[in-house]
């Protein structure tokens, strides 16, 4: 069992007062996920952040991109508009509520026909890694959140036990079979993520599937029954050769990708640095010095085509855990030198 330094992320605690108004935020949207007659009052005066077949809407602001909502009102008079039944909104998921308690939630209107809707709303649907890119701050793992909780509403409309049809309850914080009773709650499978580092290197590799050019930390899913610290050894051990001797943990992220990951992050060091690449997972796994990452941390995302020749190498951006991971381990690098 590994015993590392947990050095959680958490956030300082906050003053008294502000607590009390976070308590408060985070009683009512406890409310409107379990009861729902308080989730049927919201609906009525929420915000709806909305969706066309898994694609979230984007709108042009300035130089960026926002996600704009809707009111209940709005989405009503849209919902009419496009010939549909106002009991279309019951379909709706709560992702969340604001920190004066109003309720948001995530619409898809996959059924209404998508040019005239992105014409009446002034967006544009957005294919969801293209439209994490487009985002800053906050609103890239709130739509990947909503993403996440409407694609697991649409694969998981029957009971896998009776094959009966299950029925979402309002908030969708789950679904219930509708003859058995047996309940679904939204799943995320866990993935480590490890900066493996030896003396003055880290480690990145590359799966065939990768865009080219890109290196990043190693990962993997747990298996049932593993502990975090197990699945790092483990799959650092079946990547590269490796076995680790220590190990801290940094963060975790939602990752929407392929379907909910929880990415939980740690830096990790070696004893040697003999690598042994399972060609079977990776393409490539090498050794990156200071310099090197710094240089590919400068370059941000390279564009380049396989063809195009020598892509020089490039690493996930900003909002991938990832890139914090490595960003990390570059400041303590730095920190060390510098004595
Ligand atoms: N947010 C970030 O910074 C990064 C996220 N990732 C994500 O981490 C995840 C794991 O990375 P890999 O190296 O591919 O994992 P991996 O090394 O475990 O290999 C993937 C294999 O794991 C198996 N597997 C076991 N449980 C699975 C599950 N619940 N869903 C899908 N496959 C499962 C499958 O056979 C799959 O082929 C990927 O989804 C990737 O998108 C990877 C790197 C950076
Ligand atoms: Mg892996």
């Amino acid at each position: 069992m590994f015993r590392g330094i947990i050095n959680l992320r958490l956030i300082a605690p906050v003053c008294a007062r502000r607590s009390s108004s976070y308590v408060k935020q985070k009683r009512y949207l406890f409310d409107l996920k379990e009861n729902d007659d308080v989730c049927r009052q919201a609906l009525k005066s929420g915000s709806f952040y909305l969706f066309h077949d898994l694609l979230p809407l984007l709108r042009k602001s300035g130089s960026g991109f926002s996600v704009p909502t809707v009111s209940a009102q709005e989405l009503q008079r849209t919902i009419n508009k496009h010939g549909q039944d106002e009991q279309k909104i019951e379909d709706a998921v709560l992702v969340g509520c604001s920190k004066s308690c109003v309720a948001e939630f995530a619409l898809d209107l996959g059924c209404l026909e998508k040019s005239s809707l992105e014409a009446d709303l002034d967006g544009t649907f957005t294919f969801l890694p293209k439209a994490l890119l487009l985002l800053e701050g906050k609103c890239a793992p709130l739509v990947a959140q909503a993403q996440a909780l409407l694609r697991w509403h649409e694969t998981h409309q029957f009971c896998s036990k009776t094959g009966n049809p299950t029925k979402k309850n309002l908030s969708g914080s789950k679904r219930i079979c509708s003859t058995n009773g047996l309940i679904y709650y939204p799943q995320m499978s866990p993935v480590v993520i490890s900066l493996v580092s030896y003396k003055d290197r880290c480690l990145l590799a590359r799966q065939e599937g990768f865009p080219a050019g890109m290196y990043t930390a190693l990962s993997g899913f747990c298996d049932i029954g593993e502990t975090l610290e197990e699945t790092v050894r483990r799959e650092v051990a079946e990547e590269v050769g490796l076995e680790v001797d220590s190990l801290r943990y940094y963060g975790s992220q939602h990752w929407p990708f392929p379907s909910s990951s929880l990415m939980v992050a740690c830096q990790a060091t070696v004893q040697q640095d003999k690598l042994n690449v399972n060609k079977s997972e990776l393409e490539d796994a090498r050794w990156f010095t200071l310099e090197e990452i710094e240089e590919a941390l400068q370059r941000g995302i390279v564009h380049l085509k396989p063809e195009s020749g020598t892509i020089p190498i490039w690493v996930p951006p900003k909002w991938a855990i990832a890139h914090e991971l490595i960003t990390s381990w570059v400041q303590e690098q730095k920190a060390h030198s510098n004595g």
